[in-house]
């Protein structure tokens, strides 16, 4: 039977904000001159810049080990918007305005007194333009850097502002528990909570931030939204790329690190909270740190009962050939790190206990694409079998990216076949033109001080709390490391896992 879609094809809408809104500021970049800086920070800044969210004043500072002057700097940030930018560049005054605004300075992290050049730089353009002391500090740096350069704002009297001051700071946010408990304790000495603002770039993808909307919009869904009526949740982040150039981080990492610890764990969170009865960013945090409290821990000896781990030997995505983790450059012939990740988890809660949520996120899989399925219970499913017919279950797909939709599947009596019930869908395709993209979203957010898809310190650690045994018995071995060939959808064991409580994956 026909499915039925509707879909907006429209251009993006950007709703146009009041600079007013927006604090007059100084944006401090470190590591200006790497590549997160150059594929998605400045983008993200000219594309607000041409929709009229940056604020009235401003200026960037950039700050890298590489003795540039400013017009190397602005010929770099100018090369980085005509390749990466989402409106196209063009060489009117609005751009020579944006660019006027970038100032570069080298500066050796390590370096204490370079701290008090830098203060007096920004000072100098605070004056200049008649900002504020608002200053926004971008770490885009490793991770190894973030205590030096936090330690040296606060020393510097750089941290000592009359207006805000806020910290925005990249992915991993530390290794294991260990390590994040004594990074945020570094960084608490120099920042509250309040002003640091801890990029999970899914949060910025519009189809999470839909979440709350699609349930707080519908109040079929909302009423929906539990065990009564759901089945299982299944979130799925597959990925065609493979290890890329990034062996040695992602050799260390695997996908538990890479990707389980934080997205799949916010996205989990994002579709079992609760609505607060207010949305704002403090009542959505508080729910969200409540579904990760109720998670059930795992002891380390139940891992491999819950958690399937892989790695991708050789195989075929889209018809080309792909060669296996252990060949790729970078990865040693041993290496026993995880490229994939199939879990079972359960929410011990009011609302969700008895309800499996599964996550499965791996490299080198069949197709890119991250979507959350929500099966819903399927009391008919043995009502109505005649002639063998069988009912299938309700069916929710929120896909993230790269489409972005969502559909329901429902059931329908075809008068075409015997007026027989088959399943049809029910679908909209966001698919707009010239969205914006996660940084600009984040990045507009932060400017406005809006913390809301930001991570917690909580969610952080109870995040790393929840992993921390997986990450033991992966160590210890105890777990088993399933092969998968590239372009598969990961090893058997991920569907035997859905099939002990007789589900699949949609
Ligand atoms: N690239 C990406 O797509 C993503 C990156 N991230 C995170 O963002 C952060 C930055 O990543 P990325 O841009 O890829 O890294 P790069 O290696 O490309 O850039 C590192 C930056 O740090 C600067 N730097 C290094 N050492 C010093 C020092 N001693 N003093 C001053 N500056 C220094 C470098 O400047 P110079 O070379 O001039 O010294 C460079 O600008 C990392 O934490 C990464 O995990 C997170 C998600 C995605
Ligand atoms: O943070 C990361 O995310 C990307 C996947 O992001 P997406 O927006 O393309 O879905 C992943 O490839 C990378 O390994 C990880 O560090």
């Amino acid at each position: 039977m026909n499915d039925v879609t509707v879909s907006r094809d429209t251009e993006y809408n950007v709703s146009v904000l009041n600079k007013s809104e927006v604090d007059s500021m100084t944006f401090v970049l470190f590591g200006a001159t790497g590549d997160l800086a150059k594929r998605k920070i400045f983008p993200a800044l000219y594309n607000l810049f041409l929709d009229n969210k940056m604020p009235q004043s401003f200026s960037i500072i950039g700050l890298g080990r590489r003795e540039w002057s400013d017009f190397t700097f602005k010929k770099h940030v100018r090369e980085s918007l005509s390749t990466f930018s989402r409106h196209e560049i063009n060489d009117g005054p609005k751009t020579d305005e944006f660019l006027n605004s970038f100032h570069y300075s080298p500066l050796d992290v390590t370096d204490d007194e370079g701290y008090e050049r830098l203060l007096d730089m920004i000072q100098r353009h605070e004056e200049e333009l008649n900002i504020p002391e608002n200053r926004l500090f971008y770490l885009s740096v490793a991770p190894s850097l973030i205590d030096v350069i936090t330690s040296n704002i606060t020393n510097s009297g750089l941290g000592s502002v009359k207006g805000w001051k806020r910290l925005i700071i990249e992915k991993p946010f530390g290794h294991d528990l260990k390590s994040a408990q004594d990074l945020n304790e570094k960084l608490s000495k120099a920042f509250e909570e309040s002003e640091i603002y801890r990029i999970d770039h899914y949060l910025g993808k519009p189809m999470v931030q839909n979440l709350e909307a699609l349930e707080f919009a519908n109040p079929i869904f909302q009423a929906l939204w539990n065990k009564q009526y759901i089945a299982n949740v299944q979130i799925t982040a597959s990925e065609t790329v493979g290890v890329e150039d990034r062996a040695n981080y992602y050799d260390q990492a695997g996908a538990i690190r890479d990707m389980v610890q934080n997205h799949m764990l916010q996205i989990l969170m994002m579709t079992a909270m609760q609505l607060p009865k207010r949305i704002s960013s403090k009542d959505i945090r508080y729910e969200k740190k409540k579904i990760m409290e109720s998670l059930r821990p795992l002891q380390k000896e139940e891992v491999a009962s819950h958690v399937v781990r892989g790695q991708y030997g050789p195989g075929e995505i889209q018809g080309e050939f792909a060669l296996g983790y252990k060949e790729e450059d970078g990865i040693n012939n041993f290496s026993k790190n995880d490229t994939f990740i199939a879990a079972r988890l359960w929410i011990d809660d009011n609302f969700w206990s008895g309800v499996p949520f599964y996550i499965r996120t791996g490299k080198r899989m069949k197709e890119k694409s991250t979507r959350i399925v929500i099966e819903f219970k399927n009391p008919l499913k043995d009502l109505y079998i005649t002639q063998n017919e069988e009912i299938s279950p309700n069916i929710l797909t929120i896909d993230i990216s790269p489409n972005e939709s969502v559909s329901l599947q429902l059931n329908i009596k075809n008068p075409l076949n015997d007026n027989k019930i088959e399943p049809v869908t029910v679908a909209y395709s966001a698919n707009q033109k010239n969205v914006p993209e996660a940084y600009e979203f984040l990045l507009s957010d932060a400017l406005r001080g809006d913390p809301t898809f930001f991570a917690h310190w909580n969610e952080v650690e109870l995040s790393w709390r929840w992993v921390q045994p997986i990450l033991e018995a992966f160590e210890e071995d105890i777990v088993p490391l399933h092969s998968y060939p590239a372009g598969s959808m990961g090893p058997e064991a991920a569907d035997q896992l859905l099939e002990e409580e007789e589900f699949q994956w949609w």
